[in-house]
C-alpha cells in the first residue's frame, strides 16, 4: 500500500512538472512570435522606405516578410538575409555614386551660370558660395534636394534678368561646346607652316570664354585658311600643267621646223644633183664635139670649175643640214631635261603632300590614317607568321587640367614632348601614332607576354620622369596604358577594343598604370 501511495505522488509530481514545462514552452513560443511580429513589422517599414529604389531588393524584402509569417520556414531565412545584406551594400554604393555624380553636376551647372556675363555681381557671389557648399560631399539624398531647388532658383533669376535686359547673352554653354569642337577639329588639320601661328592664336581664343561673334570669326578665319590651302594646291598643279604644255609645244615647234627645213634642203639637194648631172653631161657632149686637144682641155677645165662650185654648194648645204640637226637635237634634249626636272620636283611635292596627309601636324607622329594603314599591314603580317602582336592605347592623365591651368599652347607643347618621347622609346619595328586628342596608339610586334608589361611600364616611367616646368612650377605628367595581344580568330580592331577597355580600367584604378588585358 505504501508503495502504491509513493507511486501515485511520483506521478502527480511528474504531471505538475509537465504542465509547468508546457506553460513555459507556450510562453516561449508567444515571446518568439511577438519578436517575429516585431521583426516582420520592421521589415515592412524597411520595405516601404526602400520601395522603388531597387526591384531585386523590393522582391527579397517582400519574400522575407512572408517567411516570418510561417514559423516552420525560419530555417530558409538565414541565406535570404545574407542575400539581402549584399543587395543593401550594393545599393548603398550605388546611391553614393549617384550622389557624387549629382554633386558634380551641380558644381558644373553653377560654373556655367557664373559664366553668363549678364549675371549681376551679387548673384554671382551667391552662386560662388553655393558652389563651395556643394563642393563638400553629400551624405544623403535629402541633402541634395534643397541644393537642386536653390540652383533652380538661381537659374530662374538669371533667366528673368536675361529676358528683361536688352543686351544679348554673350556666353552660353552651347558656344563653349562649339568652341571646344572647333578646337578639336583644327587640331586634326594639317595647316601650312606660315599658318600655324595664327592657328595657335585661334586655339588659345577658343580655350577661353569666347562670345558668339569671336566664335563666328574663328570659323571664318579657319575656313578661309582652308580655302587658301586648296587654292594653293590647285595652282601648284596648274603651274606644272602649264610648264608641261609649254615644253610639249616647243618640242612640237622644233620638230616641225626641222621637218620643214629638211624638206627645203631635200628640194635644194635634188636641184643640185640635177645641176651636177647636167654639168657632167655637158662635159661629155663638149668633149664629143671638140676639134682639138687644146679646145677639149679648155672645155674640161671650164666644166670642172662649174662642177666644183656645185659640189661646194652641196657640201655647204649638207654642213648646214648637220648643224641644224645638231641644234634641233640640242633643243629637244634641253626641253626633255627641263621637263624631267619639273616632273621630279612635282613628284617630290606630291610625295611631301602625301607624307603630310599621313602625319599629325602638331606632333609630327603618324596620324590616324597612317595608323589604319599600319594596322592592316601588321594584321596581314600576323596572319602569315602568327608571331605575337600587341596593341596598346596610351592616354595622358588629367590633360584637361594642364590646358585649363597653363593654356592651350602649353598643352600643345606638352603633347609634342610626350609624342617625341614615345617615339624615342620604341624600336624601329614598333609603331606609335597620335590617335586623337591626348591619346596615342602603339603597335608592338614580337614581344612575349612576360616582356610586354616591362616594356610598357618603362615607357610610362619615361614619360613620368620628364621634368616639365610650367609657369615655374614643376609638373609631373603621367600616362595610363591599356594593352591587348591579338588572339586566334580575332580581327586587330577587336584587339584594339580590348586594349581600349583595359585603358578604361587603368583610368578607373587611379591612373598612372599599365593594364594588360
Ligand atoms: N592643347 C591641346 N589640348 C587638346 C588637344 N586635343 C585635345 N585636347 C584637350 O584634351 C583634354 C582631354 O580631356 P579629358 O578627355 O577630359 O581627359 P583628361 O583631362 O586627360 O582626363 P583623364 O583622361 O580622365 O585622365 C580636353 O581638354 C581637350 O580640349 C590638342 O591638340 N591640344
Amino acid at each position: 500500500m505504501k508503495d502504491a501511495n509513493a507511486g501515485l505522488s511520483q506521478q502527480t509530481l511528474m504531471k505538475q512538472k509537465l504542465e509547468t514545462a508546457q506553460i513555459a514552452l507556450a510562453e516561449l513560443k508567444e515571446d518568439r512570435n511577438a519578436k517575429l511580429r516585431a521583426l516582420s513589422g520592421f521589415i515592412g517599414h524597411l520595405s516601404l522606405a526602400c520601395k522603388g529604389q531597387n526591384l531585386e531588393l523590393d522582391n527579397k524584402l517582400a519574400k522575407l516578410r512572408a517567411s516570418f509569417s510561417d514559423v516552420d520556414r525560419l530555417d530558409d531565412i538565414l541565406p535570404e538575409l545574407v542575400d539581402i545584406e549584399r543587395i543593401l551594400k550594393r545599393q548603398y554604393s550605388h546611391v553614393m555614386t549617384k550622389l557624387e555624380q549629382g554633386r558634380n553636376g551641380l558644381v558644373k551647372f553653377s560654373r556655367q551660370l557664373q559664366r553668363v556675363e549678364s549675371v549681376p555681381d551679387k548673384l554671382r557671389k551667391e552662386v560662388n558660395y553655393f558652389k563651395q557648399d556643394v563642393g563638400k560631399p553629400f551624405h544623403t539624398v535629402w541633402d541634395y534636394i534643397p541644393k537642386v531647388e536653390q540652383l533652380i532658383s538661381f537659374y530662374e533669376q538669371t533667366l528673368a534678368l536675361c529676358f528683361d535686359s536688352e543686351e544679348p547673352i554673350t556666353y552660353l554653354p552651347k558656344y563653349r561646346q562649339l568652341a571646344h569642337e572647333l578646337a578639336q577639329m583644327i587640331s586634326e588639320i594639317d595647316f601650312s607652316k606660315a599658318q600655324r601661328d595664327q592657328v595657335l592664336v585661334i586655339k588659345e581664343q577658343l580655350a577661353t570664354e569666347i562670345d558668339i561673334d569671336a566664335l563666328l570669326e574663328s570659323y571664318q578665319t579657319i575656313l578661309s585658311m582652308l580655302l587658301e590651302n586648296i587654292a594653293k594646291e590647285k595652282s601648284a598643279s596648274q603651274e606644272f600643267l602649264f610648264a608641261l604644255n609649254e615644253a610639249l609645244m616647243s618640242v612640237r615647234d622644233s620638230i616641225n621646223e626641222s621637218l620643214n627645213q629638211a624638206q627645203r634642203n631635200q628640194q635644194l639637194k635634188n636641184q643640185l644633183n640635177k645641176d651636177i648631172n647636167s654639168q657632167v653631161d655637158n662635159v661629155e657632149s663638149g668633149l664629143a664635139v671638140a676639134d682639138n686637144m687644146e679646145q677639149m682641155k679648155h672645155q674640161v677645165i671650164e666644166q670642172l670649175a662649174v662642177l666644183r662650185a656645185s659640189l661646194n654648194r652641196k657640201e655647204a648645204l649638207e654642213q648646214r643640214e648637220v648643224a641644224m640637226l645638231k641644234k634641233s637635237v640640242e633643243t629637244l634634249r634641253n626641253e626633255i631635261n627641263e621637263l624631267t626636272s619639273e616632273t621630279s620636283s612635282y613628284k617630290e611635292k606630291l610625295f611631301e603632300q602625301q607624307k603630310l596627309n599621313l602625319l599629325d601636324s602638331l606632333t609630327q607622329l603618324p596620324n590616324r590614317a597612317a595608323l589604319d594603314e599600319r594596322m592592316e599591314q601588321e594584321y596581314r603580317h600576323y596572319q602569315r607568321n602568327r608571331n605575337p602582336l600587341w596593341v596598346a592605347v596610351a592616354d595622358i592623365d588629367h590633360f584637361k587640367a594642364i590646358n585649363d591651368s597653363f593654356g592651350h599652347s602649353t598643352g600643345d607643347k606638352t603633347l609634342q614632348v610626350i609624342a617625341m618621347a614615345l617615339k624615342n622609346s620604341l624600336r624601329d619595328t614598333e609603331f606609335v601614332a597620335r590617335y586623337g586628342g591626348e591619346e596615342f596608339v602603339l603597335l608592338i610586334p614580337d614581344v612575349s607576354h612576360n616582356d610586354i608589361g616591362h616594356l610598357l611600364n618603362r615607357v610610362r616611367e619615361k614619360i613620368k620622369n620628364i621634368p616639365f616646368k610650367f609657369k615655374n612650377q614643376r609638373i609631373t605628367v603621367t600616362l595610363s596604358i591599356g594593352a591587348a595581344k591579338i588572339i586566334e580568330g580575332e580581327h586587330i580592331l577587336e584587339t584594339f577594343e580590348r586594349a581600349d577597355a583595359a585603358l578604361y580600367k587603368a583610368k578607373h584604378e587611379n591612373r598612372d598604370r599599365v593594364i594588360i588585358d
